[in-house]
């Protein structure tokens, strides 16, 4: 895939050694904290795990509220670092007492909000973070990775992702990059994504002999470009946004991007074709991820993510899944993905030869929360025939109201 360097926007990319290291303080305390329930190995009891995490209930209430104020990246609060040789007097004078006010529960869904993003301003997922997070301050990342990075580096304060589109399919990279982190899913958004034909004002269709965009994007308009009868190469490149601004910052006149309409209108491109995804309904599945789990509720309806290797032994992703039938918990997601600590298993037939199996991590996302027993006795049964087990998240189910043919109701509206 080509990565296109922008011009204007600089996305977040990971800073100086001196930067990492002293923001790894950060990493560590947070990775303490949150191990017991993001190392859902067997070797960690589940119903343990369950109860670190309700004996947790209160005191994560009270971390989501306050932490981030005191930490002074999302507080009103007038805190000033502490001086040891007390040369803070002048300050010290306009510091204000901490008040009732103070202690309120900082806006989580609001603004100031740091909300890590892959792309430039204009990709899809900048609008997903703006669904998810309203007024919150978008970062753009020049790779999934980097978003990761951005929260568990405190830089962010939560990432959005997408993980899967009704058309292209999944996301890998980000599956692998859940297993490789250790945030949390906390929320999830569905993200209606209605393509352009972007190219430079006065530039027509027939000259165009070449449509860049993100692999998803050219997925997901794959028939409907063939349709426009263009003799166009396609070629991928990091985002849409970024193909967007490619074309303008270099005024590529052969060239043409998928991207969206507010891409156009940031980038002074022209829409040649509107709405070219090859279904009306595309829509796009981002979650939304913390260094701290959310506490589950039962209230209303949740959806559970977990990630898991089977031990060896027969039909055993069977048995995995009917924990869930038997409980009547609808799955609503699976997939697999090599297993990279162990891709090949080799089983030797007597006689026959050697086979090579491959080793799968099976992710699957479930409709229930950790807070109902169904969920726990389940995952305590899948405990028993898997050799690893996580929860990547328990979180509330995105149920906004669906409405295929405008890009958004969002503030971040396309
Ligand atoms: O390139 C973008 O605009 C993105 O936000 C990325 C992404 C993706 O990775 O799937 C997000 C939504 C769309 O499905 C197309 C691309």
């Amino acid at each position: 895939m080509r990565t296109l360097i922008p011009s204007s926007h600089t996305p977040a990319t990971i800073t100086t050694p001196q930067t990492r290291r002293r923001r790894r303080f950060f990493i560590h305390s947070s990775a303490k904290r949150s191990d017991s329930f993001a190392n859902g190995s067997r070797s960690s009891d589940w119903q343990s795990s369950c109860a670190i995490l309700s004996s947790k209930v209160n005191s994560q209430q009270q971390s989501e509220s306050l932490i981030p104020a005191v930490n002074g990246y999302n507080s009103s609060l007038n805190l000033v670092p502490f001086d040891n040789n007390n040369n803070n007097k002048s300050i010290q004078s306009k510091t204000k007492p901490l008040s009732i006010t103070d202690l309120s529960p900082a806006p989580m869904h609001g603004s100031n909000l740091r909300v890590a993003y892959q792309g430039v301003p204009g990709a899809y997922s900048e609008a997903a973070a703006g669904k998810a997070y309203p007024n919150c301050q978008a970062i753009p990342c020049d790779q999934f990775e980097v978003a990761f990075q951005a929260v568990e580096l405190w830089i962010a304060d939560r990432a959005v992702l997408p993980v899967e589109n009704s058309l292209g399919g999944s996301i890998h990279r980000n599956y692998d990059l859940l297993l490789r982190h250790r945030l949390h899913i906390v929320g999830e958004v569905q993200f209606p994504v209605h393509h352009c034909l972007l190219a430079l004002p006065g530039v027509r269709k027939e000259f165009l002999t070449r449509v860049i965009s993100h692999p998803q994007g050219l997925a997901q308009c794959e028939h409907t470009l063939t349709k426009l009868g263009l003799n166009v190469a396609r070629e991928a490149v990091d985002d849409t946004a970024g193909a967007a601004e490619f074309i303008a910052a270099n005024n590529v006149r052969d060239t043409a991007a998928i991207a969206s309409a507010r891409a156009a209108e940031i980038y002074g491109l022209e829409i040649l074709e509107d709405g070219i995804q090859d279904d009306a309904s595309n829509v796009t599945r981002f979650v939304m991820l913390a260094r701290e789990p959310i506490i589950p509720r039962t209230d209303r309806p949740f959806k559970t993510s977990i990630v898991f290797a089977h031990e060896k032994g027969t039909c055993v992703l069977f048995k995995v899944l009917s924990a869930f039938a038997f409980r009547n918990i609808s799955l609503t997601k699976i997939e697999s993905r090599p297993n990279h600590n162990v891709p090949i298993r080799l089983v030797d037939e007597a006689n026959v030869g050697t086979a090579k199996h491959f080793e799968y991590m099976f992710y699957i996302d479930f409709e229930a929360s950790m807070a109902e027993a169904r969920a726990q006795n389940a995952l305590a049964e899948v405990q028993e025939f898997t050799s690893f087990l996580r929860v990547l998240g328990s979180y509330p189910m995105d149920m906004t109201s669906w409405s295929p043919s405008s890009s958004s109701s969002s503030t971040f509206s396309l």
